[in-house]
């Protein structure tokens, strides 16, 4: 990928790491990416890359282009409200990865009139196969949009939604929904292993079942209902599974799962976004 932006990630933890590694895999040179995280040793690897690393985050703030902040939505206020002086100089486009942080909060901490993106993406980044919407306020141009689209689809799948209100939404199906499909995943290699298979061909199977699926669904003309009638035999043995799995209410259960997902982003919002 190409793009002339210096990227600073404020937060170099999982999700950053994330990013990172899908933005290195597509070719973005290291050195156009600065990280931070106030214990430098933690950045050593990252360093080793090529990667510039800093703790201290309003330095990376006065060298960038893009920021990108990744720390828990629990201190990013504290982490925002020093970092205003070095945003009123540079105009640096602002990205937060945070749940539950609206872009209202983040002007409020790091100044009025700056460009500011709200983003969810997911984990899944680290490997391109990620899935991230986004949300711009008034102040970010049409050219930083594309260039923002530019640098996280080299991450994966990049939406930007019309109402803010909605990356709630795409955190209770995507932003969280990797962890979904790892605990059905942990399920079924347990189920496998109970069923006599070893720990390593319970794992496989599943992990390839995972992926196969996945992309067939993705590439299929038909929608995912469709598929799973067609590996539905009638008397068959999916069948006996599929009846179990509504039998102990699996719809309206990952319905259940998705609104406390959503609702939690809400409060969090709610509890964090005081100025
Ligand atoms: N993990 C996920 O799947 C996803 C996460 N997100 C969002 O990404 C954000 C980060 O989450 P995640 O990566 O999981 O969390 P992590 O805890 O893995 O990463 C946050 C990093 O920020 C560091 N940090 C703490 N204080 C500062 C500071 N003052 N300046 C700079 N860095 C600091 C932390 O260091 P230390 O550990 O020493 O405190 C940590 O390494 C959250 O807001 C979350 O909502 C969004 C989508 C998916
Ligand atoms: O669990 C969380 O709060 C973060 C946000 C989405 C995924 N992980």
């Amino acid at each position: 990928m190409q793009t002339s932006f210096q990227i600073a990630f404020i937060g170099a933890g999982n999700m950053a790491r994330a990013i990172i590694g899908g933005l290195l895999a597509q070719g973005l040179p290291a050195q156009q990416i600065i990280a931070c995280e106030p214990d430098l040793e933690r950045l050593r690897d990252l360093e080793a890359q090529g990667i510039q690393i800093r703790s201290d985050n309003a330095s990376a703030v006065r060298q960038a282009d893009l920021v990108i902040l990744a720390v828990k939505p629990q201190i990013m206020r504290d982490v925002c409200t020093p970092l205003r002086a070095a945003a009123a100089e540079k105009h640096p486009v602002f990205l937060s990865v945070a749940a539950g942080i609206r872009i209202q909060a983040l002007a409020d901490w790091l100044g009025a009139d700056l460009a500011l993106v709200r983003s969810m993406p997911n984990t899944p980044a680290l490997v391109g196969k990620g899935a991230c919407g986004l949300f711009a306020n008034a102040q970010v141009t049409e050219q930083q949009k594309q260039e923002i689209s530019q640098v996280m689809q080299a991450t994966g799948l990049t939406l930007w939604v019309d109402k803010e209100d909605e990356l709630d939404a795409v955190t209770a199906v995507s932003g969280s929904g990797p962890a979904y499909f790892f605990l059905m995943m942990e399920a079924m290699i347990a189920a496998g292993e109970r069923l006599g298979l070893s720990p390593d061909t319970a794992k496989a199977l599943t992990l390839q079942t995972a992926a196969g699926a996945a992309e067939m669904a993705l590439q299929s003309e038909w929608d995912p209902a469709e598929l799973r009638r067609r590996v539905t035999s009638p008397k068959g043995t999916t069948e006996q599974a599929i009846l179990c799995f509504q039998q102990g209410g699996f719809s309206p259960l990952v319905d259940q799962a998705l609104q406390a997902c959503h609702q939690r982003a809400v409060e969090l919002a709610d509890e964090l976004g005081k100025s």
